[in-house]
């Protein structure tokens, strides 16, 4: 598969310090070794509870964070360690909206003055031809010119969420990283920006890495998805296969989560109980093993659980106490596909 991203066992531990003299004693690891392959015109939806590290890890795919270690390579350069001027070039086509346009919009800035900044940061426009690009921008994302002489103060959140679209696409990007873009909307406005992403992906060939914290959101918009939890993937697998085949134990939980239209069907919720444990100090074995207290999880102290190809293009990670034992049987045997980088694309 060709890749307009590839991220490999990408790290971004937070150091942190305590004491009187604030000596470093410990790191949160907030994404502790991704590894993931995006073709062009790609969805991936990255889904996982709140502090899974999702969000850590869109801002170090464009480089508002300092990775750790890993690697990070996007159209073929690898943009590891690129500082803010070899990253210009680059945010042309990497582009980032945020589940709460209003901290990412400058308020004191016009919808003109936010719309126009892009194309003058990167040079060759002159202000006739802005003004234009602005109207443009704006009909496309389905606002009025008018809109251009307002402040985002002024818009509803799905507004202010086509306003951060509007930016994000002015250069014609070729990917963008959603991080949570709809979670602060209702339903009936989230299905809207919804489809004008789907739109835009259709109209310009964009790539997009979708983050939601539940799987109903990613549903209906990712070609594939890849579940986190506590810094790592722990599944990889096409859209259909995560909703119909899920294999982790997480993966199933986060399903059973997901309230059904139909109130008389019965159905067992594998609720998640308690919280996603720190990752400062987390557990030394299998992370969802500990939590739901497995009594497998002994034996997963101080191992690697690596994500392997248990179907064609379905990753999971080989960990006996997330797994059916028929699964866990076939993972264990020899032949499974291990994936050295974890690259699993
Ligand atoms: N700058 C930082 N310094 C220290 N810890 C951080 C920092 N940013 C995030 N973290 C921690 O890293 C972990 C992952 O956070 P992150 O925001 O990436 O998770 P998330 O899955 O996106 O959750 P949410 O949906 O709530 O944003 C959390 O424990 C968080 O507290």
């Amino acid at each position: 598969m060709s890749e307009i991203l590839r991220v490999e066992n990408l790290k971004v531990h937070f150091p942190v310090h305590s004491g009187v003299l604030m000596r470093q004693s410990g790191a949160v690891k907030a994404v502790d070794g991704v590894s993931l392959g995006i073709a062009p015109g790609e969805t991936l939806g990255l889904v996982g509870e709140s502090g899974c590290g999702k969000s850590t890890l869109g801002k170090a795919i464009v480089r508002l964070l300092k990775p750790t270690s890993g690697r990070i390579v996007f159209e073929g350069s690898d943009i590891t360690t690129a500082g803010v001027g070899a990253m210009r070039p680059i945010r042309r086509d990497l582009q980032m909206i945020f589940q709460d346009p209003v901290e990412s919009l400058n308020a004191r800035h016009s919808v003109r003055e936010i719309l126009e900044e892009p194309f003058i940061i990167h040079g060759g426009t002159t202000p006739a031809q802005r003004r234009t690009m602005v109207n443009e921008l704006l009909d496309r994302v389905g606002l009025p010119a008018a809109s251009a002489d307002r402040y985002p103060f002024e818009f509803s959140g799905g507004q202010r969420q086509r306003i951060g679209i509007a930016r994000a696409i002015a250069l014609k990007p070729r990917m963008v990283i959603c991080d949570e873009p709809v979670s602060a909307l209702d339903v009936s406005v989230q299905s809207q920006v919804l489809n004008l992403l789907l739109e835009l992906q259709r109209e310009m060939g964009l790539s997009y890495l979708f983050i939601a914290h539940d799987l109903a959101v990613v549903k209906h918009i990712s070609d594939r998805v890849a579940v986190m939890y506590l810094g790592k993937i722990v599944e990889l697998a096409s859209s259909d296969a995560i909703y119909q085949r899920p294999k982790h134990a997480y993966t199933k939980a986060l399903l059973s989560a997901i309230p059904h239209p139909d109130p008389t069907r019965e159905i067992t919720r594998e609720l998640l109980e308690g919280d996603v444990p720190s990752p400062i100090d987390p557990p030394k074995g299998s992370a969802f093993g500990h939590r739901i207290g497995h009594p497998r999880y002994d034996e997963t102290i101080g191992k690697e659980l690596p994500l392997v190809e248990i179907e064609p293009g379905h990753w999971v990670a080989a960990d006996p106490c997330c797994l059916e034992p028929d699964d866990w049987e076939k993972v264990a045997a020899e032949g499974v596909r291990d994936c050295p980088t974890g690259a699993a694309g």
